[in-house]
Protein backbone atom coordinates (compact mmCIF):
# COMPACT_ATOMS: atom_id res chain seq x y z
CA UNK A 1 0.00 0.00 0.00
CA UNK A 2 1.23 3.34 -0.99
CA UNK A 3 1.25 5.70 1.85
CA UNK A 4 0.94 8.78 0.15
CA UNK A 5 2.45 10.97 3.69
CA UNK A 6 5.77 9.19 4.25
CA UNK A 7 7.45 11.36 2.04
CA UNK A 8 5.82 14.37 2.83
CA UNK A 9 7.78 17.25 5.23
CA UNK A 10 6.14 17.99 8.57
CA UNK A 11 5.62 21.62 8.83
CA UNK A 12 6.13 22.66 11.99
CA UNK A 13 5.46 26.13 10.89
CA UNK A 14 1.64 27.59 11.90
CA UNK A 15 -0.60 28.37 8.66
CA UNK A 16 -0.89 32.12 10.38
CA UNK A 17 3.20 32.87 10.21
CA UNK A 18 4.11 35.45 12.32
CA UNK A 19 0.53 36.40 14.05
CA UNK A 20 0.44 32.43 14.91
CA UNK A 21 -0.55 32.45 18.65
CA UNK A 22 1.65 29.49 19.86
CA UNK A 23 4.47 30.40 18.84
CA UNK A 24 3.98 34.07 20.23
CA UNK A 25 3.29 32.55 23.54
CA UNK A 26 5.92 29.69 23.66
CA UNK A 27 8.26 33.08 22.80
CA UNK A 28 6.49 34.88 25.83
CA UNK A 29 7.18 31.76 28.10
CA UNK A 30 10.31 31.51 27.32
CA UNK A 31 12.02 35.34 28.10
CA UNK A 32 9.46 34.68 31.41
CA UNK A 33 11.90 31.22 31.95
CA UNK A 34 15.26 33.56 30.96
CA UNK A 35 13.96 36.43 33.60
CA UNK A 36 13.40 33.37 36.55
CA UNK A 37 16.67 31.96 35.93
CA UNK A 38 18.25 35.54 35.97
CA UNK A 39 16.43 36.19 39.52
CA UNK A 40 16.82 33.15 41.19
CA UNK A 41 20.95 33.92 40.56
CA UNK A 42 21.04 37.50 41.09
CA UNK A 43 21.02 39.55 44.72
CA UNK A 44 18.56 42.88 44.12
CA UNK A 45 20.21 45.17 45.85
CA UNK A 46 23.75 45.42 44.15
CA UNK A 47 22.67 43.05 40.83
CA UNK A 48 25.40 40.84 41.54
CA UNK A 49 25.49 37.39 41.83
CA UNK A 50 24.03 35.51 44.63
CA UNK A 51 25.29 32.89 47.10
CA UNK A 52 23.11 30.07 45.67
CA UNK A 53 24.91 31.08 42.38
CA UNK A 54 28.56 31.70 43.58
CA UNK A 55 28.37 27.95 45.04
CA UNK A 56 27.58 26.71 41.90
CA UNK A 57 30.64 28.56 39.82
CA UNK A 58 32.82 27.60 42.30
CA UNK A 59 31.81 24.02 42.03
CA UNK A 60 31.90 24.12 38.38
CA UNK A 61 35.60 26.00 38.67
CA UNK A 62 36.48 23.39 40.98
CA UNK A 63 36.00 20.24 39.01
CA UNK A 64 37.17 22.61 35.55
CA UNK A 65 40.75 22.88 37.63
CA UNK A 66 40.61 19.38 38.20
CA UNK A 67 40.17 18.53 34.68
CA UNK A 68 42.76 20.83 32.62
CA UNK A 69 45.18 22.03 35.49
CA UNK A 70 44.24 25.33 35.36
CA UNK A 71 44.06 27.04 39.02
CA UNK A 72 40.78 28.76 40.39
CA UNK A 73 41.60 31.45 42.84
CA UNK A 74 38.84 33.22 44.74
CA UNK A 75 39.08 37.10 46.38
CA UNK A 76 36.98 37.33 49.67
CA UNK A 77 36.34 41.14 50.28
CA UNK A 78 34.11 42.74 53.62
CA UNK A 79 33.56 46.43 53.71
CA UNK A 80 35.37 47.87 56.89
CA UNK A 81 33.45 49.44 59.87
CA UNK A 82 30.17 48.72 58.10
CA UNK A 83 28.25 49.05 61.23
CA UNK A 84 29.72 52.24 62.23
CA UNK A 85 29.08 53.54 58.54
CA UNK A 86 25.21 52.25 59.12
CA UNK A 87 25.06 53.83 62.46
CA UNK A 88 26.56 57.44 61.31
CA UNK A 89 24.65 57.78 57.55
CA UNK A 90 21.35 55.05 58.17
CA UNK A 91 20.75 52.24 56.53
CA UNK A 92 19.45 53.87 53.68
CA UNK A 93 23.20 55.64 52.88
CA UNK A 94 24.33 52.02 53.44
CA UNK A 95 22.69 50.33 50.51
CA UNK A 96 24.12 52.80 48.60
CA UNK A 97 27.90 51.95 49.56
CA UNK A 98 26.71 48.21 48.61
CA UNK A 99 25.97 49.12 45.28
CA UNK A 100 28.66 51.69 44.72
CA UNK A 101 31.29 49.11 45.91
CA UNK A 102 29.33 46.24 43.19
CA UNK A 103 30.33 48.74 40.74
CA UNK A 104 33.63 49.05 41.43
CA UNK A 105 34.02 45.43 41.31
CA UNK A 106 31.80 45.43 38.20
CA UNK A 107 34.09 48.02 36.19
CA UNK A 108 37.39 46.84 37.43
CA UNK A 109 37.27 42.87 36.64
CA UNK A 110 37.56 41.00 33.54
CA UNK A 111 34.43 39.84 31.61
CA UNK A 112 35.35 36.10 32.85
CA UNK A 113 35.30 36.91 36.54
CA UNK A 114 32.27 36.12 38.49
CA UNK A 115 31.96 38.80 41.15
CA UNK A 116 28.95 37.65 44.25
CA UNK A 117 27.79 38.74 47.24
CA UNK A 118 28.72 36.44 49.44
CA UNK A 119 25.99 37.99 52.38
CA UNK A 120 25.72 41.13 54.29
CA UNK A 121 28.97 43.79 53.37
CA UNK A 122 31.03 40.42 51.98
CA UNK A 123 31.93 39.62 48.18
CA UNK A 124 33.38 36.96 46.65
CA UNK A 125 35.07 37.32 42.87
CA UNK A 126 35.77 34.01 41.47
CA UNK A 127 38.84 34.47 39.12
CA UNK A 128 39.07 31.17 36.63
CA UNK A 129 42.02 30.00 35.31
CA UNK A 130 43.77 32.67 37.52
CA UNK A 131 47.33 31.94 39.47
CA UNK A 132 47.81 33.30 42.85
CA UNK A 133 50.25 36.36 41.77
CA UNK A 134 47.37 37.90 39.38
CA UNK A 135 44.68 37.53 41.34
CA UNK A 136 46.78 39.10 43.89
CA UNK A 137 47.13 42.12 41.89
CA UNK A 138 43.50 42.02 40.69
CA UNK A 139 42.59 42.76 44.56
CA UNK A 140 44.81 45.14 45.29
CA UNK A 141 43.71 47.51 42.45
CA UNK A 142 40.18 46.74 43.43
CA UNK A 143 41.30 48.25 46.69
CA UNK A 144 43.14 50.75 45.44
CA UNK A 145 39.96 51.80 43.57
CA UNK A 146 37.71 51.79 45.95
CA UNK A 147 39.92 53.50 48.63
CA UNK A 148 40.45 56.83 46.24
CA UNK A 149 36.52 56.80 44.70
CA UNK A 150 34.29 59.31 46.84
CA UNK A 151 30.88 57.99 47.62
CA UNK A 152 28.67 60.80 47.23
CA UNK A 153 25.06 60.72 48.84
CA UNK A 154 22.66 63.79 49.46
CA UNK A 155 25.81 65.78 48.48
CA UNK A 156 27.69 64.43 51.16
CA UNK A 157 30.61 63.21 49.99
CA UNK A 158 32.00 59.70 52.00
CA UNK A 159 34.72 57.23 51.81
CA UNK A 160 34.48 53.40 51.84
CA UNK A 161 37.05 50.87 52.35
CA UNK A 162 37.51 47.24 52.73
CA UNK A 163 39.63 44.09 53.76
CA UNK A 164 40.38 41.30 51.11
CA UNK A 165 41.71 38.41 51.59
CA UNK A 166 43.08 35.79 48.03
CA UNK A 167 43.92 31.87 47.67
CA UNK A 168 43.83 29.65 45.00
CA UNK A 169 42.93 26.31 44.57
CA UNK A 170 45.35 23.88 42.01
CA UNK A 171 44.78 20.65 41.22
CA UNK A 172 47.37 19.30 43.42
CA UNK A 173 44.56 20.68 46.41
CA UNK A 174 42.80 18.27 47.48
CA UNK A 175 40.32 19.99 50.05
CA UNK A 176 36.84 20.38 49.17
CA UNK A 177 34.85 23.40 48.16
CA UNK A 178 33.97 24.35 51.61
CA UNK A 179 37.84 23.96 52.66
CA UNK A 180 39.10 26.03 50.54
CA UNK A 181 36.64 28.80 51.04
CA UNK A 182 37.14 28.59 54.50
CA UNK A 183 41.08 29.50 53.70
CA UNK A 184 40.12 32.49 51.90
CA UNK A 185 37.90 33.44 54.80
CA UNK A 186 41.16 33.11 57.25
CA UNK A 187 42.85 35.63 54.24
CA UNK A 188 40.40 38.13 54.75
CA UNK A 189 40.37 37.81 58.50
CA UNK A 190 43.90 38.33 59.17
CA UNK A 191 43.56 41.53 56.70
CA UNK A 192 41.01 42.65 59.26
CA UNK A 193 43.50 41.93 61.89
CA UNK A 194 46.16 43.76 60.01
CA UNK A 195 44.14 47.23 60.04
CA UNK A 196 41.98 46.61 57.60
CA UNK A 197 42.21 48.13 53.98
CA UNK A 198 44.57 45.80 52.90
CA UNK A 199 45.21 42.64 50.80
CA UNK A 200 45.92 39.60 52.72
CA UNK A 201 46.76 36.24 50.86
CA UNK A 202 47.97 32.54 50.74
CA UNK A 203 51.61 32.27 50.21
CA UNK A 204 52.12 28.79 50.25
CA UNK A 205 50.35 27.44 46.97
CA UNK A 206 51.98 24.80 45.00
CA UNK A 207 52.66 26.27 41.76
CA UNK A 208 51.72 25.72 38.82
CA UNK A 209 52.89 24.87 35.39
CA UNK A 210 49.97 27.56 34.39
CA UNK A 211 51.32 30.73 36.89
CA UNK A 212 51.09 34.11 35.18
CA UNK A 213 52.15 34.27 31.83
CA UNK A 214 53.03 37.50 29.63
CA UNK A 215 49.63 37.05 27.64
CA UNK A 216 47.89 37.05 30.90
CA UNK A 217 49.59 39.72 32.12
CA UNK A 218 49.19 41.74 29.33
CA UNK A 219 44.76 40.83 29.50
CA UNK A 220 44.61 42.00 32.84
CA UNK A 221 46.81 44.96 33.38
N1 LIG B 1 22.75 49.08 54.82
C1 LIG B 1 22.94 47.78 54.87
N2 LIG B 1 23.64 47.26 55.90
C2 LIG B 1 23.84 45.92 55.92
C3 LIG B 1 23.35 45.08 54.92
N3 LIG B 1 23.74 43.81 55.20
C4 LIG B 1 24.46 43.87 56.36
N4 LIG B 1 24.54 45.13 56.80
C5 LIG B 1 25.17 45.65 58.00
O1 LIG B 1 26.55 45.45 57.99
C6 LIG B 1 27.05 45.56 59.32
C7 LIG B 1 28.17 44.58 59.51
O2 LIG B 1 28.71 44.83 60.76
P1 LIG B 1 29.89 43.96 61.39
O3 LIG B 1 29.69 42.52 61.00
O4 LIG B 1 29.93 44.28 62.82
O5 LIG B 1 31.19 44.40 60.66
P2 LIG B 1 31.85 45.84 60.49
O6 LIG B 1 31.17 46.89 61.29
O7 LIG B 1 31.94 46.11 59.01
O8 LIG B 1 33.28 45.61 61.11
P3 LIG B 1 34.55 44.96 60.40
O9 LIG B 1 34.04 43.99 59.37
O10 LIG B 1 35.26 44.27 61.51
O11 LIG B 1 35.35 46.06 59.81
C8 LIG B 1 25.85 45.31 60.24
O12 LIG B 1 25.54 46.51 60.90
C9 LIG B 1 24.73 44.95 59.27
O13 LIG B 1 23.47 45.42 59.68
C10 LIG B 1 22.58 45.66 53.85
O14 LIG B 1 22.09 45.02 52.94
N5 LIG B 1 22.41 47.01 53.88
Amino acid sequence: MNDSTADTPVSLHCPRGNDCPISAELSQLRDRVTELEQHAQTDPLTGLYNKRYFDSVLHRELERTQRTGMPTTLIMLDVDHFKRFNDTHGHVAGDHALKHLARTLRSNLRNLDIACRFGGEEFVVVLPSTPLLVAIQVAERLRQQLTNSTLVIDASAMKLTASFGVDTYTHEHRDNLLDFVERVDKQLYLAKSAGRNCVKHATNAPRSAHEVTPEERDALF
